[in-house]
């Protein structure tokens, strides 16, 4: 992991205090030059980072950047320890599609509960071979499952579980909840805040269940006044831009542990 990523993840699990650079040095084995320059690049990364002397460095209230160590740093204990260290979480500023990426992985052997997130796609997937509209501003997330974790192997039980699971996040964060029009989509007010894709993969003799991807699509802070025409009327976010209660971060914490089981 490179200085910066371990920097800043124990700044995210140390959110309310200040930790001076001598015990970020020590505590990581790294010099103070190291950490010095580990900070700038957060900061030049968009990480705003306060740093008093005397006291030494804390991330400020309100960072909302996608990263391995600030979902880590929300989830709880158990799935601390399966993810620290574990490279199962992917981010992503750009993609062509997460369910994409997810799906070459999982062929390629990944684990369950690997996860890949990003900021943007540029050719999002949604049902029945429709594009999915995918600017800045959404939370885009695929989640692969193998079938010897899974109580259901059923493709629509297993979206309207992540639709649940979804809905259960958001509620807990952000005190509203979405309905969920089955199988795939969720509503706030009558408008689309998120869809999800299920994809398996099958084994081509027996025509066993290898692995499944669940992909969420999230208008998280999204501009919907820019959506294309068709969509804008009929799509809605769960924030208006920069105006997040919360955190890409904590959101995609939440999400993971309810579906990974
Ligand atoms: O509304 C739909 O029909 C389902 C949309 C699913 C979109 C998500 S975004 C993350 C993942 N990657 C994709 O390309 N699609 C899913």
């Amino acid at each position: 992991m490179a200085s910066k990523d371990k920097v800043l993840e124990l700044l995210e699990s140390n959110k309310e205090t200040y930790i001076s650079g001598e015990v970020i040095a020590s505590s990581l084995g790294l010099s103070r030059n190291a950490i010095w320059k580990a900070i700038n690049e957060l900061r030049k990364a968009g990480y705003e980072i306060d740093a008093i002397s005397n006291k030494g460095y804390k991330l400020k209230e309100g960072n909302d950047i996608l990263s391995e160590a600030g979902i880590i740093s929300y989830l709880d204990s158990s799935y601390k320890s399966k993810y620290k260290g574990s490279n199962l979480i992917r981010i992503y500023d750009v993609a062509n599609s997460t369910n994409r990426i997810a799906k070459e992985m999982a062929i390629a052997g990944a684990a369950h509960g690997t996860v890949v997130i990003a900021n943007e796609q540029t050719e999002g997937r949604g049902r029945k071979d429709h594009s999915f509209y995918s600017p800045k501003g959404g939370l885009y997330l695929s989640i692969i499952l193998r079938p010897e974790f899974l109580k259901t192997l059923l493709p629509d039980e297993i979206t309207i579980q992540t639709g649940t699971a979804v809905c259960d996040s958001i509620e807990a964060l952000a005190g509203v909840r979405p309905t969920l029009k089955p199988i795939n989509d969720l509503f706030i007010n009558d408008k689309k805040i998120c869809g999800i894709l299920t994809e398996a993969g099958t084994e081509f003799e027996t025509g066993d269940i290898q692995w499944i991807v669940v992909g969420i699509g999230i208008n998280y802070d999204s501009d919907i006044s820019a959506f294309p025409s068709d969509i804008k009327n009929i799509a809605t976010s769960l924030f208006s831009p920069n105006q997040a209660t919360i955190t890409r971060n904590q959101l995609a914490a939440e999400i993971i542990q309810k579906i990974v089981v």
